[in-house]
Formats: C-alpha cells, structure tokens, sequence
C-alpha cells in the first residue's frame, strides 16, 4: 500500500464515481499519547486501544482494497516526500515552536531534526515529542527546567487518521484545507508537505491554501460534477466557505456552492456527520435535521464577484443545482434516541466506493438496515476504537482517483 512513482492522473468530481484511489492514515503512535488528561483538547472521546484500533483500520482498508481501491497511507507518502531536502526543512520548520521552547531549545531540536533520517523526522512530525524526549543541549533551560517531562514540546496529531478534513479534491486540483482548532492545526503542514514534494503529486494543481480561512474537508461534499455543498457550523466559517466558493470559481471547477449551517456542536462538527451520499441522487441523512437543512446558493456573478441567494430548504437547493428533479433522503426513520445515537456513532457517515455501494460502521445497526432495505449495498466495518475519535468511513478516507459519473 505504498504509492507507486509513477504518476497517474487523479481527480475526484463526484461523492460517487468509482473509488480509485484513497488517502487513508494507519493510526500510529500518536494515539499513544492520548491520555484521560489530554485526550478532550486533542479531540477524542476517550482513550482507544491502540493495537485493535490499528486491526479495525487494517480491514477498513483491506474492505477497500477489495473493491479494487488503490489505498495509499499518509505515512509512507510523508516518509517517500521527506527524502526531497526542501520538504525535509519544511517538515522542520513546522515542528519547531519557538513560542513554547523559547530560542535555545527550539534551535537544538531544529538541528537535531535536521539530522534523522527521513523516517523519524516522518515519526516526530505525526506523533509529536515530550520534553523528556528532547536532545540533550549544552547550557541550562529554564524551559526544559520548568515543563514536565511528558509535556509536549512538539504536540502529536491523533486526528491525522481523518484525512478527509486536512485536504480536499475538486476536480483534477487538490486544495488544502485550513483547519479550525489548534489541536488539528499542524495536520496541513504534513499534506501540504506530501502534495508539494511527493514525487507522485507535485504536478498536482493547487486550489487553495492553508492559510486561508477556516475550511474542513469533511464541511466539502460534491453533490455532483459542478456542485459543492459546504457545512458551515463548528469547524468551516462563513468566510472559509465563501473563499472557497471563489476559489473553484475562479478555477472553473465548480458552478454552484451550497452553504449549509449546521449547529456549533460537536455531534455534528461537519455536515458529513449529518449527511452523506449514498447514490448519484441519494443521500443518508440524520432525521433530526432532515425538514430545517437550508442552504445558500452561491454563483459567479460573471464578473470575479458571487451572488448568493436563499437561504432555501437543502433538498430543493440541492436538487436544483444538480439539475435533478429530486435528492433522495433514504428513510431511516428511526426513534428520537435511535436516530441520535446512531448519528453520534457516525450512522450517516458513509463512504461511497460506488454509486449504491457504502462503506458504514457495523454498530448502526438500525441505519445500516434501513440503507440495505433502500437498495444501498452496506460494506461493514467494525470501528470500535476507530469511533472513539468521533469519526466515521468517510471522514477517515480523502478520495484522489474516482472514476467520472457516466
Ligand atoms: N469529517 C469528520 O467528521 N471528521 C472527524 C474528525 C474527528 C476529530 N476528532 C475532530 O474532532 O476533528
């Protein structure tokens, strides 16, 4: 499962089309760091056991492989981009804080970084590093005196294992993304690194940058070929969604941005937790939002500007764009608490490896039913551990290579 070097052409213009080819990441040592102390700001539930954590993303992966997914792993991508020397100092240069490890310390680990192997930088750069772990320097620190040692001088990134949030493909251009919590910040350091300098991407067109607004892959659905909904609520700001929408505009990639609000909370920290494809014109939908999801519609006004219209319900929006009579909601009609644990449990978060084919969560069990008796081909997954970071199949996959919708 490691990237071939030669490259092929990639592009995503649908939530549907085929799935080719996929950016997953193998949790790592970085879910070893979590810690009933730390475990709320870095962004997990609770404390997953690493070893069947690792075992349920192996089959996640294997289920994908299956139905004929090329699946590449984020950390043999950084690792294969790190031999490159400019991404080697760009890795660095993203790990050393100088605000926290004040100027003696931050320049001894830049130089001690400077001299690993590629693999470790790759390793440092994914699972962080205490201060105990620091090299030794000449001199006294007052900064190195007065941290724990199992503070961290370089902060791990558990949630890389979403690569949905910290990279997003609209067409044949990849965009990153800007992500909106600290704990996550550092991710696009990493795919910004693996798309500049992986010798299999740094052809790839760039749409956006990471310094913009904030933006999160899994607010960015392709409801089809020129239509993008955006979730705007906890994690992707108005402004994230509209720079964006004159971002593909400007690139000719999209025709209509859907802006859909979405309640600050956490239960539905992206719209891909309420809502996700399931067929060219079929979505999986959380009940509770099904009757009050609106959305603006945003279009070039022909002269570099946007027009933005509604807010009207999501479905008719939606349907509208996509040129299609009607976005079919499959009915879960679940009970109230059903519905809501299900929905907590990533129910509506599916991965289309194929228009009518989804990878799911094997625990929804009510949701997963519903889907099949719909028509929809349920791939199960079990994400016991997986679950604990509060994401579901979709928000652990970036797709790169789907084929176009005939
Ligand atoms: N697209 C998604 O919904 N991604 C899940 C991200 C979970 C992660 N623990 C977070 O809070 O950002």
């Amino acid at each position: 499962m490691t990237a071939p070097s030669s490259a092929t052409a990639l592009g995503v213009d649908s939530e549907v089309g085929p799935l080719r080819t996929v950016l997953l990441h193998r949790p790592g040592d970085e879910l070893k760091r979590l810690t009933p102390r730390n475990n709320d700001q870095l962004l997990f539930d609770g404390i997953p056991w690493v070893d069947r954590a690792q075992a349920e993303h192996d089959a996640f992966a294997e289920t994908l492989a299956s139905r004929g997914v090329e699946v590449l792993l984020l950390a043999d991508l950084l690792g294969e981009a790190l031999a490159d020397g400019r991404a080697r100092a760009a890795g660095v240069h993203s790990a050393v804080d100088e605000r926290r490890l004040g100027l003696d310390l931050a320049d001894a680990l830049r130089s001690h970084l400077s001299g690993v192997d590629a693999r470790t930088l790759a390793s440092v750069l994914m699972s962080g590093m205490t201060f105990e772990e620091l090299p030794s320097a000449e001199g006294a620190s007052l900064v190195r005196r007065m941290h724990h040692p199992n503070d961290f001088a370089v902060d791990p990134l558990p949630n890389l294992l979403f690569t949905r949030d910290s990279s997003v493909w609209v067409g044949d251009r990849v965009a990153i993304t800007s992500l909106a919590l600290p704990a996550r910040r550092r991710e696009t350091a990493l795919t910004d690194l693996i798309y500049a300098y992986h010798p299999r991407f740094s052809h790839s067109g760039r749409a956006y940058g990471a310094h913009s607004a904030p933006l999160e892959g899994g607010d960015v659905l392709l409801l089809s070929p020129g239509v993008l909904a955006i979730g705007v609520g906890e994690r992707t700001t108005p402004a994230g969604a509209e720079s964006f929408a004159r971002s593909v505009f400007a690139d000719g990639l999209v025709h209509t941005v859907l802006a859909v609000p979405i309640a600050q909370e956490r239960a539905t920290m992206h719209l891909d937790t309420v809502c996700t494809m399931v067929d060219r014109d079929a979505v999986v939908m959380y009940p509770a939002v099904r009757d009050t999801l609106s959305a603006y519609s945003i279009r070039p006004d022909g002269s570099d500007g946007v027009q933005v219209t509604g807010p009207e319900p999501f479905l008719e929006a939606a349907a509208e764009a996509m040129g299609i009579s009607r976005l079919r909601v499959i009915d879960t009609g679940l009970d109230p608490v059903t519905a809501e644990r299900e929905q907590w449990d990533d129910g509506n978060n599916t991965l289309a490896v194929a228009p009518g084919v989804v990878v799911a969560y094997e625990r929804n069990v009510e949701t997963n039913e519903r889907l099949e008796h719909a028509g929809i081909e349920v791939l199960r997954i079990s994400g016991s551990e997986l679950g604990s970071g509060r994401g579901g199949p979709r928000c652990m996959s970036c797709p790169m290579l789907r084929e176009p919708l005939k």
